[in-house]
């Protein structure tokens, strides 16, 4: 049946949009009624958002540049991969492929299709007016909810559409909606927008929410919530390895299905879909559980980076002596990099860093101010994992003349998306964050990515320089107006343990590998010979970094005092983390 849908599917988008057929007629409405309602329909809904999704792309494209024939808007792989089978079949699907390949879309064009067929099933069967969340979408930041929301939404608007034909001559209204639940913003406004609906028409829900805020909802208002759930059918874990890997957002996850089963209708079928562009080890049992009996893992251009530790080398891994190895043996699943783009990756010493970055921003700035358009699109955003190091940055860039914005997880909910969309829309080009925006997060104007601070997972690495080239990505931008996208990283020795792995990452990449990582890859090697050569590489270290030092010219930090501003970088890198939530309740 998936088969047949796939050919279908690829037929009637990829070759022919309008071979699709149209299901919906305004001539026989009842008649289509009667039919969308049986068994077989869910996809003929799909195939119908599929087109009406595709050609409000490509016509938005068209908008933008008249001038110019809009490239062609085709199915993504991914979508190509999964729209049959959550179409045509109630199973649990796993879905990685690359950042920024269209894996919303891929969940959300069969959430609404299946949406509006429950939607039709209770009109046609007389089941009285009424509100259901049909579908939920967890997600591990509060951005996120609200952009995946917001791609739900356009999917759902061509739906009502539609719907609205349907039943014109009819008073009761018939809606598909999309709704955003998020930490940080008052919880009762939220409430009365999910359970405010009222039984006035058929409104069938897809909510796009942070694990904390849901959970607190359902807990608050259980017999509410009771009704509302008791008919979801889809639930997506987007992002689903961040979630697994979270300890707090896991239980609350745990909490929340366990909640739903008992919220759910006897009998009732529920598909699991689990999301994203990297898949560590460590995460699959997790998703193992949440996703059980998988009928169908659609990985896309898949790579394995790290090993499985063999057990001639396991040494006493309770005594710790193994450290080096443990890390070494992270296995990281993960959809292949996007190909175009440039990992650059310095090694060098901490304190090195604040200069590294003024000159990379400024070579960057130099670079644009020189080519045809750079006002809004080719914007930068610079990681780091400290707040009091992006503040100290921050401070340190505004008197080189470089105007940057802030963004982290313990401002404002409003200060973070009023902060997120003048980055958007090119007001301030330089974002200094968190990992608040490294996952998910589609900005298409972003060329560059500075890794200040390089992460601490190699997954999450992948996930950064994720948010570059998009718009290339998407709709093969231009390059001479956004530029090459580029992600620069700062890798310095307290991550040498993760160096075979990204050696492993950056090679199947064909991306170019700094020779002192190798080194420091050599280096980290957990021999005795090795762990002595550490020892004295600590020793070669301080004297490095006293002749480093002694490098940094009074030109580059004359107005803090060289020595203040050294003493302050090593104060600020050396900090216990003050740590920035980067996930959300
Ligand atoms: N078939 C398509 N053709 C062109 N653009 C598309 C298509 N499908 C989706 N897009 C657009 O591609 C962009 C990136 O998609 P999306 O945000 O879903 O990526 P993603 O795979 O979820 O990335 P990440 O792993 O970073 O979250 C969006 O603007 C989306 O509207």
């Amino acid at each position: 049946m998936a088969d047949d849908a796939r050919i279908r599917l690829e037929v009637d988008c990829g070759t022919d949009a309008a071979a699709v057929p149209v299901v919906w007629s305004e001539s026989d409405a009842l008649v289509e009624k009667r039919r969308i309602a049986r068994d077989d329909s869910t996809m003929a809904v799909g195939l119908q958002l599929i087109r009406g999704t595709l050609e409000r792309m490509s016509s938005k494209q068209t908008k933008k540049s008249p001038r110019k024939s809009p490239p062609a808007i085709r199915p993504k792989p991914i979508q190509l991969a999964l729209w049959p089978s959550l179409l045509t079949s109630e199973q649990n699907v796993v879905g990685v492929a690359s950042t920024g390949s269209g894996k919303t879309l891929a969940y959300a064009i069969p959430a609404v299709a299946k949406c509006i067929r429950s939607l039709l099933l209770r009109a046609n069967t007389n089941q009285g007016p009424s509100s259901f969340v049909h579908g939920l979408v967890l997600v591990p930041t509060r951005e996120l909810a609200i952009q995946v929301s917001k791609e739900i939404r356009n999917v759902c608007k061509i739906g009502n559409k539609s719907l609205s034909k349907l039943f014109k001559d009819e008073e009761i209204s018939c809606l598909v909606e999309s709704l955003a639940v998020y930490g940080g913003v008052d919880i009762h406004e939220q409430k009365s927008s999910l359970f405010g609906k009222g039984d006035s028409g058929f409104n069938s829900l897809i909510v796009a929410a942070t694990p904390g805020r849901l959970l607190d909802i359902l807990e608050q208002s259980e017999g509410q919530a009771k009704d509302l759930f008791s008919q979801i059918h889809m639930v997506i874990f987007d992002e689903a390895d961040r979630t697994a890997l979270n300890p707090d957002m896991c239980s609350q996850v745990d909490d929340i299905l366990t909640l739903l089963d008992s919220f759910r209708d006897e009998g009732k079928n529920v598909v699991h879909c689990l999301i994203s562009a990297t898949l560590p080890e460590k995460a699959k049992p997790k998703c193992d559980e949440w996703a059980p009996s998988t009928r169908l893992v659609a990985k896309l251009g898949s790579v394995t980076v790290g090993q499985k530790p063999s057990k001639t080398e396991g040494d006493d891994e309770t005594s710790g002596k193994t450290e080096g190895k443990k890390k070494k043996s992270e296995i990281l699943d993960l959809a292949s990099m996007p190909p175009n783009i440039v990992q650059t990756l310095h090694v060098c010493a901490s304190h090195k860093k604040p200069k590294k970055l003024i000159s990379t921003l400024k070579r960057i700035y130099e670079r644009k101010a020189n080519s045809v358009r750079f006002s809004n699109n080719q914007l930068c955003i610079v990681f780091f994992a400290q707040v009091k190091t992006l503040k100290f940055m921050q401070k340190l860039l505004f008197r080189e003349g470089l105007r940057c914005a802030e963004l982290y997880g313990t401002l404002s909910q409003a200060e973070r998306e009023k902060r997120l969309l003048e980055f958007r829309a090119g007001k301030t080009p330089i974002l200094l964050a968190t990992d608040v925006v490294a996952r998910g997060i589609h900005i298409p104007n972003v060329t560059y990515a500075i890794n200040y601070d390089f992460p601490t997972a190699l997954e999450q690495y992948v996930h950064r320089c994720g948010r570059v080239g998009r718009k290339q990505q998407s709709l093969g931008g231009d390059e001479s107006k956004y530029g090459i996208p580029t992600v620069y990283s700062f890798f310095t020795r307290d991550f040498a343990a993760m160096a075979d792995s990204l050696i492993e990452l950056l090679r199947s990449c064909n991306a170019f590998v700094d020779p002192n990582l190798l080194a420091l890859s050599k280096i980290h090697k957990p021999s005795k010979s090795a762990s002595k050569k550490r020892k004295r590489s600590k020793a070669d270290d301080k004297r490095d970094d006293k002749d480093a030092a002694n490098e940094i010219g009074d030109d580059d930090f004359a107005f803090l005092g060289r020595q203040n501003v050294l003493k302050r970088a090593s104060h600020v890198s050396d900090a216990e983390p003050d740590s920035d939530a980067s996930d959300d309740d």
